[in-house]
């Protein structure tokens, strides 16, 4: 039996998945050693394999075999739209994608104004603006603190993850549209849930079975 590869995403999710894997019985303690620089880890019982990637590098993974499975956000799959199966709402991760600013933005908006939008997700924003709302707008690409872009006058508004909306009010931003909800996903290469089915069912089914 060959070794079924798990990507999984570092930072924020990465306590929760190897919860959850831990209640269907997949332990990876040498993983949660803080102090380790090992990339990779075995699980022989289970002939499996795991490793940590930053978000938006784990459906590259996933779409290239070199994981058959991934788990992420919805956030980054719909931004880096790989060729995958998404095949299972994990449920935790929960945060909302929306487009944000000051109050005296929503007006832009309502009125079809063109505005800048500065966002680290350009094609979640794109795909907002341009296919559903049918409005042209100036996209500003950033990587991080994004709530600065609308206080510094870079943008009017941003397109932005919001969970508890603590960083937008200490900042007098607000909430102006929802884009769409999201939460951590598994995601399955496309050749991988032909070639292991019986497995990576098998998989799912433990998983949905843990959740409820
Ligand atoms: N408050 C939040 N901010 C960002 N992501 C969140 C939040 N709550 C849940 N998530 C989910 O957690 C995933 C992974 O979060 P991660 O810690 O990697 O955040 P990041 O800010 O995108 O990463 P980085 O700090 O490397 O830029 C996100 O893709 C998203 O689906
Ligand atoms: O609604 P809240 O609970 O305040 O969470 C939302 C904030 O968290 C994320 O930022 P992160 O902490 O990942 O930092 P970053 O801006 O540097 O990406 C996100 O980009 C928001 O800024």
């Amino acid at each position: 039996m060959r070794y079924l590869t798990i990507a999984l995403t570092k930072g924020r999710l990465a306590y929760q998945t190897l919860e959850l894997l831990e209640k269907v019985g997949i332990t990876c303690d040498e993983m949660k050693n803080k102090d380790t620089r090992k990339l990779i880890f075995t699980d022989e019982e289970h002939k499996l394999r795991f490793f940590l990637a930053k978000g938006p590098d784990v459906p590259t993974y996933v779409e290239y075999g070199a994981a058959d499975i991934g788990i992420v956000g919805k956030d980054t799959i719909l931004e880096e739209g790989r060729r995958l199966y998404e095949v299972l709402d994990l449920g935790y991760g929960k945060c909302r994608m929306c487009v944000c600013g000051p109050e005296s933005a929503r007006e832009l908006l309502q009125h079809n104004q063109q505005i800048r939008v500065a966002t680290k997700y350009p094609n979640i924003a794109k795909d907002y603006f341009y296919n559903r709302k049918h409005q042209t707008v100036e996209m500003i690409k950033l990587n991080g603190s994004i709530e600065l872009a609308p206080i510094v006058g870079l943008s009017e508004v941003i397109v932005d993850i919001v969970e508890t909306g603590s960083t937008l009010r200490e900042n007098g931003l607000t909430v102006l549209e929802e884009v769409c909800p999201l939460s951590a996903r598994m995601v399955v290469n496309q050749v991988s849930m032909r070639m292991e089915n019986e497995r990576i069912t098998k998989l799912i089914q433990d998983l949905k079975g843990a959740l409820v």
